[in-house]
């Protein structure tokens, strides 16, 4: 079963991107507020019972429209939505939105958070780009925070696979913020010793 077809039994469609947007708008209303004690409980038994009702639709891991997020952008309670706008063999491009969720600093975005989106973005594009049936793993990634990086506004954000040697993969990337650079990262990403990039052709040693 591929992965598309999966998703498709769990009806990955706009019903689901409405389901999972509106947990980002709780998820960021929750990280604006500071409801008074009474309101509080009333919240509480509510998150309650909503964790309970959506705990009844519980499903094996390969059926959890969850675990495709970073490959069709769907809305994810942690990952950061983004689009790819354009996908070559060694380089991709696209926007990324931070939401109010992200923040750290007043409308800023939490450095962890762009260290995660860098991780989840090059990951998806080394899997594209080298091979979707290996799955690539972090050995390290490095991020070097340029300047802050606004939350609410769409940003660009590019990867380039800068060379492949042997099972090891070393990507750059970039947010910007229109002539902005906010933050790059320079990533190693290694494919498991019993797997091998099936999409390497030309782009190797
Ligand atoms: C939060 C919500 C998430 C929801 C998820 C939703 C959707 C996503 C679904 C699916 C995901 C699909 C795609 C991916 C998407 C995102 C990407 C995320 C990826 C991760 O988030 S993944 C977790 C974090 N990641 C780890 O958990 C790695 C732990 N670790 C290991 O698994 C091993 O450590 C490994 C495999 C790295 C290497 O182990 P190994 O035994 O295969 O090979 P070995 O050690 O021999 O290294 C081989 C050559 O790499 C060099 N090398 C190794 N490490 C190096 C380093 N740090 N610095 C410099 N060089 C290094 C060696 O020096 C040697 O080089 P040489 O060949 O030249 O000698």
């Amino acid at each position: 079963m591929t992965a598309a077809e999966r998703v498709d039994d769990q009806h990955v469609d706009d019903r689901y991107l409405d389901y999972a947007g509106s947990f980002n708008r709780l998820e960021d209303e929750v990280c604006l507020a500071a409801p008074p004690e009474s309101a509080m409980s009333e919240l509480t038994a509510d998150f309650s019972a909503l964790a309970a009702r959506v705990a009844e639709h519980r499903v094996d891991y390969d059926r959890r429209p969850t675990r495709y997020a970073g490959m069709s952008g769907l809305p994810h309670p942690i990952l950061v939505p983004y689009e790819v706008h354009e996908d070559g063999p060694t380089s991709t491009s696209g926007t990324v939105e931070f939401g109010l969720r992200h923040m750290g600093n007043e409308n800023v975005v939490h450095g962890g958070i762009i260290s995660m989106m860098f991780d989840d973005f090059i990951g998806m594009f080394v899997s594209r780009s080298l091979g979707s049936g290996s799955s690539a793993r972090t050995a390290y990634l490095n991020v070097d925070y340029r300047s802050m990086t606004p939350v609410g506004r769409p940003l660009s954000v590019s990867a380039e696979i800068a060379s492949v040697q042997g099972r090891k993969a070393f990507v750059e990337a970039r947010i910007c913020d229109g002539e902005t650079l906010c933050a790059e990262a320079h990533a190693l990403f290694v494919c498991p010793a019993d797997q091998m990039w099936p999409g390497v052709a030309g782009l190797g040693d």
